[in-house]
């Protein structure tokens, strides 16, 4: 597995005319197992955190490693083995046909016209969306277009896949699917969600509170902490 490493990584952003506000406390993790969950409240810290991961969101102190290429450093690098899906697909799927959208998340990694359309049709049939090929984009369910968003990511090959709140939109015969399709990669996941049976599921569950982590282990320990902290309020 990747080694993903925070040291201590904090954000701050800017409070106008007062200040900062630390949106997530200086962390230290490691994260090394095959798929580990982010839970806790909205609000929370979880998608900074996530968004660490990748560059997307840059630590005002402390470092974000990723199989220890710095996140800021060599972010092209870290973009390259660390996948980000989106809640929301509208956000990364850009161009107007579904095999479109595949073919350009392909234009690093396959050189030449026919060869990109072969393997973005091959992605597609893997994920159930070959008849779909030439679609709009719009014309998908939202779990179909999860699914698009998915394999967009998936195409390029990480080594980590992040995943911020993927059935979060979905229905619960879409959150099955997608739940099942990212739980059966195998690829390193980092999943945010709420929900907790998707969360159960994986090796280990972090649990953010207030910008930080509050606990991080086993999922029925992880989930019991952070089902409690919910009650106690
Ligand atoms: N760029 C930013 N500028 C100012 N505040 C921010 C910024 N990004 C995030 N925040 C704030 O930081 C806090 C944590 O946000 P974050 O999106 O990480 O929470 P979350 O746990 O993912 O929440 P949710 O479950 O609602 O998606 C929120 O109060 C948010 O408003």
């Amino acid at each position: 597995m990747t080694s993903i490493h925070l040291d201590a990584a904090a954000v701050r952003v800017p409070l106008p005319g007062r200040g900062e506000r630390e949106i997530l406390a200086p962390t230290t993790l490691t994260l090394t197992e095959q798929r580990v969950a982010v839970i806790g409240a909205n609000g929370s810290g979880k998608s900074t955190l996530a968004r660490l991961l990748n560059g997307l969101v840059r630590p005002s102190s402390g470092r974000v490693t990723v199989d220890g290429k710095d996140v800021v450093r060599d972010g092209a690098a870290v973009r390259r083995l660390v996948g980000f899906c989106f809640t929301d697909p509208a956000a990364q799927l850009v161009m107007p046909t579904c095999v479109e959208d595949v073919e350009l998340s392909l234009r690093r990694t396959v050189s030449g016209a026919s060869a990109r359309r072969e393997r973005a049709l091959a992605v597609l049939a893997a994920n159930g969306l070959e008849e779909h090929a030439h679609d709009s984009v719009h014309s998908l369910s939202g779990g179909q277009r999860q699914l698009l968003a998915l394999a967009g990511v998936l195409a390029t090959e990480p080594r980590v896949v992040v995943a911020d709140e993927p059935t979060t939109l979905l229905d619960r015969a879409n959150t099955r699917r997608i739940g099942d399709a990212l739980l059966g990669l195998t690829q390193q996941l980092v999943l945010v969600t709420h929900d907790l049976d998707l969360a159960a599921r994986c090796d280990r569950v972090v649990v953010v509170d207030d910008a930080r982590v509050v606990a991080d282990g086993d999922p029925a320990s992880s989930v019991d902490h952070y089902t409690r902290l919910v009650d106690s309020r």
